[in-house]
């Protein structure tokens, strides 16, 4: 046992005193000359001034006192200089200092040295003493009065967090002898845990901090060999960003609590600890009897030690230098230092890694596929971090995305979308994206009302996607891959990556699904069949080179996915996840590898491209995409791309489709007659939904429910179909608008009026109850005597706001009722086709006597479920959505969901009038 009296204390003479100045100055000038090499000059000049002094004085005590006052003087600027440089701000600025009052102190710059204390001599002014600290192995820290090592552990503890740059520096604390002596900063440890984590008593919390300091220094060593730094602080220093803080390891009344086992992890770390970012701070107690096999000089031999005794304080890096203790801090100032570290702490975010710098310059664009697509998608601590999606050897198929709300998924996402975009052509590659949730990213890659050019790779755009549509896309992946093996085994080839580069080469397809888990989360056939496809998808689609991109905030709790986990995700072998909750973490990377859950910044992101394998976690920096850069980018692509570049398919929940979206002209059903688009589907197809409209009893259209605008919508897309296919023989229209006088009800029958008119179809408007009477019984006489136009249509919108359909004009036993039936019943034969809106079922049924032989197509809007019911059978099903209409058209066995037409605007009437008449 070498702890005792401490005999290097027994009192220096002033000789030695100004050697320890000369050393001073000198050794620390040599530690600034590293850091700022401007300085070199000046500072050897103001050494050698000190050291003339030392050795011109002569002996006599007042000569050397003097000699050393003129020292000091000479060398304090260089001191000064070099303090500013190792230690600043609050590092070394002395306990009175004003700064330590003011914010803007906190976080200025980490520094590797700290204060210890200070050196005067009567009458000068006193200078800081610092000493190395992070990047050595640290400190002991021995002291003749208890409380003193613990004070001066304390203050070094606050200037360390004080003056580092935020979450750069992490001090994890054993004190087993309850001595609260951090609690200074135990505001910090309540607010942010993971930077100063509580401190710790019990030998077993002290454990689980040196099984993570051990599992960060094995982490650190591997990639200081991969990178060939030669220290942390060297890699920290060069890479200008920072993810990983300097750890700090503090431990109080050494070797209490600490047995053989603890002792030699401690050992390990200390040997290895300075090139690795970890220091200690041991404060040592010399009253402790240590436990057995636990010599405590083995572990302090390997630090420096600080020796304290009375206001003293002896550092053996500066021999005889007389360095004094800085008085305390007090209390409101360190309470004000806290909250500004949290504050900092709080508020931190990581410098951005622009998206623009990792693209191919444009030459390049468009490299040809070879056996793997590729991209950077951030930085790690020193190079552009690559994905690289591949079919075989190493299969990298597939890639799962997490991370909590916020923390930059839609960012990664779009880098990843237009990371591909920019390297490969449509022709090699093109995308399927949906996302389920939010759906605003995703919007602006396709075609917009002020925005005449999209991501010329994007086949189909999910904007804020339903499970219904997920599901379609799903369906029709699936049977594209079907349809490759086909065509694969003509071509004598098994994978995509064998295929020569030929025209007939299919490209590859990324099929992005941003929280796809909400297709999975209802216990529903929806949920089965997409798990199944999902399923079928992730395992054989690699040859056929489908890449799936699963994005999701949450996997937490998700019963469904439980027992599909394996089936799907066994076959994703990337995993990103951004910061999340280490239960997510888990459930993106691996059960056991929580990284996800200690990362600190939005941006930052766990890579692993090995089934989330913790020996494979990648910490990096997501590259931020700005979206006006990525716009433009959009848009050279889409100039790139030319003029063939179809738009994508476009879905949105939350909208009607629109007729203007319709670049195919109507197919004429087989045989006579018309096939009205009654809407758009749920699936992945540019071919709206059509009803079948024959000159024969049983044609016309039934529009049922609420919504007088989305009935102006679906009668617009019905009659502009049959305008168009009919357009050789001059259709007429005979409109009657019995809810005629809202402007916003008549802009959109204007604007269908001069869609029909612009097509060269007659078009006849009746408006008002009284008039509408009338013209059913001019319009039934025309039709007994034949003289109505073949093709005719009446669009009869709301008849049931006409009173008195049922009563029979005086003197005669027919009512305007049994008119119209006659012109619905009778009309197909004669080319007079009605299609008409009526608010409910029992209307529609008490004017038409609507039965399944005078109309046999009905189209529903936001209607009960028991007429939808009384119609198409007991087993349909009819939420009423916004945005979705029900089509029965007595032929399929199923009612059809479909997206209905937007009633029309003036500006599109223009539009789709100037497209149609020139083509
Ligand atoms: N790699 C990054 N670098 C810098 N800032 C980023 C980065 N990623 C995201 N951000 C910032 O974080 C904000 C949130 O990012 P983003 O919208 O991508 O998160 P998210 O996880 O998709 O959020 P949510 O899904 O909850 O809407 C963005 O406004 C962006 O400014």
């Amino acid at each position: 046992m070498r702890f005792g009296p401490m005999e290097w204390f027994a009192g220096s003479t002033l000789q030695a005193r100004l050697r320890g100045l000369g050393v001073l100055a000198g050794q620390v000038a040599q530690q600034a000359r590293q850091v700022a090499d401007d300085e070199h000059r000046s500072a050897l000049d103001r050494e050698a001034a000190a050291r003339h002094s030392i050795e011109s004085a002569s002996a006599g005590d007042a000569l050397i006192r003097q000699a050393m006052i003129d020292a000091a003087r000479t060398a304090a600027p260089t001191i000064d200089e070099a303090v500013r440089q190792l230690a600043p701000g609050l590092a070394s600025l002395a306990p009175e200092a004003p700064a330590w009052r003011s914010p803007e102190s906190v976080g200025g710059r980490t520094a590797e040295w700290v204060r210890v204390g200070h050196f005067a001599l009567p009458g000068e002014r006193a200078l800081p003493v610092i000493a190395p600290l992070l990047g050595t192995s640290g400190w002991s820290v021995i002291a003749d009065q208890a409380g003193s090592a613990h004070r001066l552990l304390s203050s070094v503890a606050v200037r360390l967090l004080a003056a580092a740059q935020p979450w750069l520096v992490r001090i994890d604390t054993y004190d087993p002898q309850l001595t609260g002596a951090m609690g200074v900063l135990r505001s910090v440890s309540s607010e942010h845990p993971d930077l100063l984590p509580r401190p710790v008593r019990a030998p077993a919390d002290l454990r689980t901090a040196v099984d993570g300091l051990i599992d960060v220094s094995a982490a650190r060593a591997a990639r200081l060999a991969e990178t060939g730094f030669a220290t942390f602080g060297a890699m920290m220093a060069a890479q200008g960003w920072n993810l990983d803080p300097y750890r700090v390891l503090l431990i109080l009344d050494y070797p209490a609590g600490i047995d053989e086992a603890m002792q030699q992890d401690l050992l390990r770390l200390a040997r290895t600890g300075a090139g690795r970012g970890i220091t200690f701070l041991v404060g040592c107690d010399t009253t402790v009897t240590p436990e057995r096999g636990v010599d405590p000089y083995e572990l302090i031999d390997l630090l420096s030690p600080v020796e304290i005794r009375g206001d003293a304080i002896s550092l053996n890096w500066l021999p005889d230098v007389p360095v004094r203790i800085d008085a305390d801090l007090d209390a409101a100032t360190t309470a004000g230092i806290a909250e500004s570290i949290i504050g900092l702490a709080t508020r931190a975010e990581l410098p951005v890694a622009p998206f623009e710098n990792t693209l191919p310059g444009p030459t390049p664009w468009w490299q040809p596929v070879d056996d793997e697509l590729r991209t950077v998608v951030g930085l790690d601590d020193r190079d552009q971090v690559e994905l690289r999606l591949r079919t075989g050897n190493p299969a990298l198929p597939h890639v799962l995305i997490g991370g909590a709300v916020g923390q930059g998924k839609s960012n990664l996402l779009l880098v990843l979308i237009h990371g591909l975009a920019a390297r490969y052509a449509p022709s090699d590659l093109e995308m399927q994206l949906l996302d389920f949730k939010h759906g605003l990213e995703f919007s602006a890659l396709g075609p917009g009302r002020d925005r005449e050019f999209w991501l010329p790779h994007a086949r189909v755009l999910g904007v804020h996607s339903d499970r219904t549509f997920g599901l379609a896309v799903l369906r029709h992946v699936t049977e594209e891959m079907t349809r490759r093996s086909d065509q694969f085994k003509q071509r004598g080839v098994t994978d995509l990556s064998d295929y020569p580069p030929e025209p007939d080469r299919p490209p590859r397809i990324l099929l992005v699904l941003d929280e796809f888990q909400v297709m999975l989360e209802d216990d529903d056939d929806i949920a089965e069949e997409a798990a199944r496809l999902l399923e079928r998808l992730a395992r054989l689609g690699r040859a056929y080179g489908v890449h799936l991109v699963l994005a999701t905030q949450t996997l937490d709790g998700m019963s469904r996915l439980a027992t599909r986990r394996g089936s799907i995700f066994g076959q994703v072998p990337i995993r990103i996840a951004l910061k999340t909750t280490s239960a997510d973490s888990q459930a993106i990377l691996r059960e056991g590898n929580r990284a996800a859950g200690l990362l600190r910044f939005r941006g930052q992101a766990v890579l692993n491209q090995n089934f989330g394998d913790p020996d494979d976690n990648r910490q990096i920096l997501v590259t931020f995409a700005d979206k006006p850069k990525l716009a433009e980018l959009r848009r050279q692509l889409f100039a790139k791309a030319g003029p063939a570049v179809r738009p994508p398919r476009i879905f949105h929940v939350g909208e009607p489709a629109r007729l203007l979206d319709l670049a195919a002209a109507p197919q004429p059903a087989a045989g006579a007659g018309v096939a009205a688009w009654a809407g758009m589907p749920i699936a992945v197809t540019e071919q709206p939904v059509t009803i079948d409209v024959r000159p024969e009893p049983g044609a016309g259209v039934v529009v049922l429910g609420d919504g007088p605008a989305d009935a102006w919508g679906v009668l617009s897309g019905l009659a502009v179909s049959s305008a168009l296919a009919e357009a050789g023989r001059r259709p007429e229209f005979v409109i009657m608008d019995a809810v005629a006088g809202d402007p916003e009800l008549d802009q959109h029958r204007q604007a269908l009026i001069n869609v029909l008119t612009g097509l060269g179809c007659g078009v006849e408007v009746v408006q008002g109850p009284a008039k509408i009477i009338d013209a059913i019984f001019e319009l039934r006489t025309r039709l007994r005597e034949g003289r109505v136009n073949q093709p005719s249509h009446l669009l009869a919108y709301g008849l049931h706001a006409v009173p008195r359909m049922a009563v029979q004009l005086p003197g005669a036993f027919v009512s305007p009722k049994d008119a119209l039936q006659e012109i619905v019943r009778e009309g197909p034969a004669s080319g007079l086709i009605t299609f008409g809106w009526w608010n409910r079922l029992p209307v529609a049924t008490s004017q038409l006597s609507y039965t399944r032989a005078d109309v046999s197509a009905a189209v529903f809007l936001r209607h009960p479920q028991d007429g939808v019911r009384s119609v198409c059978g007991p087993r349909a099903r009819w939420g009423s959505e916004p945005y979705r209409a029900l089509v029965w058209d007595g032929i399929n066995p199923e009612p059809i969901q479909v997206v209905p037409f937007a009633p029309l605007t003036s500006a599109d009437a223009d539009h789709l009038v100037r497209r149609w008449a020139a083509s």
